[in-house]
């Protein structure tokens, strides 16, 4: 990380952008503008990236992290993105410099660049002498993305809609799991455009407080909807599941619009044994233990 500013600075604001996991994805309807509705589970984990906030002499950007060299310091850059917004609803929002650490793989389902977005809207209001209210927030969030306002949350949730109708979920248990990512990108517009059936059922009712066991025989009664069309488009998702069923996931599945698989584990323990075996076995792809915040 270079934020040109002394370890320690009073100043610096760090957020934590979670990745996020959708347990369980039914495709219920298609709007007129063509975006999908949803009814999702979504948790979030310890693994993500972090982004890092100071008020700076000029705005600067900076990327770190294991997938820095896969995105582009530009103004597409949805820190960038946000940061943008952000002024355009206060100008008074003085220099900053943002720094990214890239931990999640892109393009990969699990909301990397939603979460980024998020972080820097929390991170860049909270730096204001006039915050941006709740409502304002979920608006600039939404206008950034489909998956942005779960992330401003970042707490399990069932989320409706395309991604704007959030509903918190209470008493899940903390859940262990690994991440895999075969290392292919998958487009989320072709994903969602091979889709064939798009009327389907809503998730059933989750029960209150769930035993893990509860949860995973609720999920064995859902689907991705989105998983067969990115598998179309990316065979190795299959492997991915494969492998996480043959290092003894109680269950697993892709996230989104895939590629990233994930596999349940009743305990820490157990998901840490899966990682290493999964990553001896598979060394090219992305492999994480990891856990629901
Ligand atoms: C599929 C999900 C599930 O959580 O996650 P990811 O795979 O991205 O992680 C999301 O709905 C993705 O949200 P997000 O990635 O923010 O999508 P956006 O950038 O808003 O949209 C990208 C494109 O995907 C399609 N899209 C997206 C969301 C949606 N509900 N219906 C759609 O049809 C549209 O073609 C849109 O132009
Ligand atoms: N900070 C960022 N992190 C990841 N992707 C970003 C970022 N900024 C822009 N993007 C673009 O957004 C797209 C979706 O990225 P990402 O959020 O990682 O996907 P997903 O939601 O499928 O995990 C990518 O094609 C990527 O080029």
């Amino acid at each position: 990380m270079n934020l040109h500013l002394p370890a320690g600075d009073a100043a610096l604001v760090t957020e934590h952008a979670a990745a996020k996991i959708n347990l369980a994805l039914h495709i219920t309807g298609q709007r007129d503008d063509g975006y999908h509705l949803l009814d999702t589970l979504v948790v979030f984990t310890q693994a993500g990236d972090t982004i890092r906030a100071a008020p700076s002499d000029e705005d600067r950007f900076t990327l770190s992290g294991q997938f820095a060299s896969i995105l582009q310091a530009d103004a597409d850059n949805l820190v960038l993105r946000a940061r943008d917004l952000i002024r355009q609803l206060r100008p008074e929002l003085p220099p900053v410099a943002l720094d990214l650490e890239k931990s999640l793989p892109v393009a990969s389902g699990i909301g990397g660049g939603s979460a980024d977005a998020a972080a820097t809207l929390r991170a860049l209001s909270g730096m204001l002498d006039a915050p941006l209210s709740e409502a304002e927030l979920s608006v600039a969030a939404l206008s950034l993305g489909a998956d942005v306002p779960m992330c401003l949350a970042s707490h399990p949730l069932r989320v409706r809609g395309i991604g704007e109708s959030l509903a918190p979920v209470r008493g899940l248990p903390v859940l262990h799991m690994v991440l895999v990512n075969p290392g292919m990108a998958v487009s989320t517009p072709t994903v969602f455009g091979s889709l064939l059936e798009k009327q389907n059922a809503p998730l059933p009712e989750l029960p209150g407080n769930v035993a893990f066991s509860d949860l995973v025989d609720w999920l064995r009664k859902t689907r991705n909807d989105l998983q067969h069309p990115a598998s179309v488009q990316v065979p190795q998702i299959g492997q991915a599941i494969s492998a996480l069923d043959a290092a003894g996931a109680a269950f697993s599945r892709m996230s989104g619009s895939g590629a990233t698989c994930f596999g349940l584990f009743p305990d820490a323990t157990a998901a840490q044994a899966a990682a290493r075996s999964l990553a001896s076995r598979s060394p090219a792809w992305y492999v994480k233990a990891t856990q629901t915040i």
